[in-house]
């Protein structure tokens, strides 16, 4: 992704190296993954999803975002790059309500109430640098039966006291029939699925 945002190549180049991409995802083949199959190495909801636009390692879209528990919530850790741009040299607005909002999904798995995001207010502080390692802390601030109330923030690893970016948000778990309307593949909710092919 990056390569491809940052190359100023000519064009004949950008041809010539287009038609090798497509003979390497030609490459791909056998069976492909259904719309709503999910992953076998994925742990839904609250844990490993391999193609995430977020936390996905195996996403070209990702920046990624490694998230680990920190105190009574969970941080993010990541580096944004240009493919991931608004203002010039700066994040993209979008970006930062997606990291905010995974990350706040995160919080309510981490607290017990797996949830799916009903609200989402954003703050913009200051802009997000980009090639700059971040910091997003999310945490739940306060449950009502199937509404969470969640708060989020971006700051940089070199100034956490600061955020650039605030959020809050109202998450609502699904009861255990919309659930398993939403999420045929998910087995034995709520709990949810576990890694390694436990289908
Ligand atoms: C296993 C899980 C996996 C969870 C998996 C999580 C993966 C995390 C991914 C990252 C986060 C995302 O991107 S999630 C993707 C973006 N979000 C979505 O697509 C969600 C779309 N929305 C929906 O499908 C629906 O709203 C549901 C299923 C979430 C909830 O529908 P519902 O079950 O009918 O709930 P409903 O009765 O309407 O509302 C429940 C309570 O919440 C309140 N409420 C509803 N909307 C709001 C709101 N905007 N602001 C304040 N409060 C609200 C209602 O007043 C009610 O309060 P009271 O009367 O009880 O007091």
């Amino acid at each position: 992704m990056d390569a491809t945002v940052r190359t100023a190549t000519p064009t004949d180049v950008l041809h010539r190296v287009t038609d090798g991409v497509r003979r390497l995802t030609g490459q791909l083949t056998g069976r492909r993954r259904a719309r709503a199959e999910i992953p076998a190495v994925d742990e839904f909801p609250g844990g490993v999803r391999m193609y995430s636009p977020v936390t996905g390692a195996g996403s070209p879209l990702s920046p990624p975002m490694r998230v680990t528990p920190d105190g009574d919530g969970v941080v993010g850790r990541c580096t944004l790059g240009i493919a991931h741009e608004g203002p010039p040299g700066y994040g993209h607005g979008g970006m930062s309500a997606m990291l905010l909002d995974e990350l706040m999904g995160w919080a309510c798995a981490a607290a017990g109430s797996p949830g799916m995001t009903v609200s989402l207010q954003v703050r913009y502080h200051r802009p997000v640098p980009l090639e700059t390692p971040l910091r997003v802390f999310a945490r739940v601030t306060g449950t009502e039966g199937r509404k969470i109330s969640v708060d989020g923030s971006i700051s940089t690893e070199e100034d956490p006291s600061v955020a650039v970016v605030t959020a809050e948000g109202v998450f609502v778990s699904p009861d255990p029939d919309r659930t398993r309307a939403l999420f045929p593949d998910l087995q034995g909710t709520p709990g949810g699925r576990q890694a390694h092919g436990s289908r």
